[in-house]
């Protein structure tokens, strides 16, 4: 009923007089914003944690991701707890709210507020939300376990985080690795220049990630592989499950909540999804641009809900969205690599193309030292030249072999010998009288 001036004016005034009894200012920091994880809930979580503040809470949270030994505690709903930082007096409260989702789920909306006083605005922003910050990324390093991140169904159903995490301890490293040692030599040099290579992409114009494509025979190497490159460089692992995806929407949003610095992985590519071969996918009765290489609007996925399509797929890989996040490797690995869509093998969208191929001369003998500690056998010169003659085996045939007689390496060495010749004359390519 007032004039909008006075009203206005008013307001004001009651502002004037509200803030005179009331001397603070609260800063609202939930958790998400939109459906991306705020990074600021998660630093003012480890800075926490990291100051031991939520011991001097009524109730914590403790929580534990599965295989690890780490405990970390938050404070649980509705407690606060305050520290000082230079003078001011701050204070923490964490909220959590249940609230209906879209799909009639009960899920959580939690946030930290902040209250500082009046007069110590200006001290604690952003000076204080510095110092979070740096506590966080140096409790997260200091405590560093790395996490294997994988998706389902049911984490879209049940509220924002699309990610579960447990701890991620394999033992495949570099050394354990059978291969080239050339081979091994250049990928190990192309991820030291990917690390340091920050202001060198930033330079040339191209987002900070690199594409692998891991191909050859089941066993011959290509999850070890992943394993060994995430543990040189000490990265967090998603593994993602594309069956599990029903759209490009989906896809694009289980991408914005990856992190810094993390390897993503889509395992057997050609068996996840059915990606058919582009000559066999194209309709006559669509009209494709000769020029173009690829046709993404024909490469429908035939996931569990059939809708994601290529373009989805090459967008998550390159396109606009894929640069939401920095230090992002991402692997694809197959076993039929002809199965594969040129429009996914062009070059720029895999950087590097990794063959992971049956069991050479030069894997034997890392399989050797590694399973059996042995550098050198007179049967040796046989193995290589089995090997040299086109007998095709992966190091896991080869490395269950030995580990079978682990305990004898001579037992263990006669035993590859006579695998090897038995695959070699059941392959036909030689009778066992001329071998012999
Ligand atoms: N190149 C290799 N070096 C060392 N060990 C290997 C190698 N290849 C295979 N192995 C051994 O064989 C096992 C299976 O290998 P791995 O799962 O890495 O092969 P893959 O190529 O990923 O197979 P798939 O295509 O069936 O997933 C590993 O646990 C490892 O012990």
């Amino acid at each position: 009923l007032l004039p909008v001036e006075f009203a206005e004016a008013l307001n004001r005034a009651l502002r004037m007089l509200s803030s005179y009894f009331v001397p603070y200012v609260v800063f609202e920091i939930p958790e998400f914003e939109g459906t991306s994880i705020n990074e600021l809930y998660k630093n003012v979580q480890l800075h926490l944690t990291a100051r031991d503040l939520c011991r001097s809470a009524r109730k914590t949270v403790l929580c534990r991701v599965k295989n690890s030994n780490n405990t970390t505690s938050t404070l649980a709903g509705g407690e606060g707890v305050m520290e000082t930082f230079e003078g001011a007096k701050i204070w923490w409260t964490h909220t959590v709210h249940g609230v209906k989702g879209s799909d009639g789920s009960n899920q959580d909306q939690r946030s930290y507020s902040m209250k500082v006083h009046r007069h110590d605005r200006d001290k604690i922003i952003p000076a204080y939300l510095d110092v979070i910050r740096e506590n966080a990324y140096n409790f997260q390093h200091k405590n560093r376990e790395m996490l294997l991140y994988s998706n389902n169904r049911s984490t879209f159903s049940m509220g924002r985080h699309l990610w579960q995490a447990v701890h991620f301890k394999h033992p495949a490293t570099f050394d354990t690795l059978a291969m080239e040692p050339s081979q091994l030599q250049s990928i190990k040099a192309d991820l030291d220049a990917f690390v340091a290579g920050k202001d060198y992409f930033q330079r040339v114009g191209r987002p900070w990630k690199r594409g692998y494509l891991l191909y050859g025979p089941a066993g011959s190497g290509k999850s070890s592989m992943i394993a060994a490159i995430a543990n040189y460089l000490k990265w967090d692992v998603y593994d993602l499950e594309l069956t599990q995806v029903r759209s490009n929407s989906e896809l694009k949003q289980l991408l914005i909540q990856t992190t810094n610095k993390s390897v993503i992985v889509i395992e057997d590519i050609d068996c996840s999804v059915c990606l058919s071969h582009p000559r066999s996918r194209r309709s006559a009765s669509t009209y494709t641009d000769p020029a173009s290489s690829e046709s993404p609007e024909q490469g429908r996925i035939e996931g569990d809900g059939g809708r994601i399509t290529l373009s989805g797929l090459l967008n998550f890989t390159d396109g606009l969205w894929s640069c939401c996040g920095n230090e992002r490797i991402l692997i694809f690995t197959t076993n039929h690599i002809e199965k594969l869509d040129d429009a996914l093998l062009r070059p720029g969208r895999m950087d590097l193309h990794i063959h992971m191929s049956y069991c050479t001369y030069a894997a034997f003998k890392t399989l050797v030292l590694n399973y059996l500690m042995l550098e050198s056998h007179y049967l040796f010169p046989k193995v290589e030249k089995l090997l040299r003659s086109g007998v095709k085996v992966t190091p896991a045939q080869v490395s269950e072999v030995l580990i079978q007689s682990r305990d004898s390496s001579s037992e263990a060495m006669e035993k590859v010998v006579a695998f090897l010749e038995h695959r070699l004359f059941s392959s036909g390519k030689i009778h066992p009288e001329t071998h012999a």
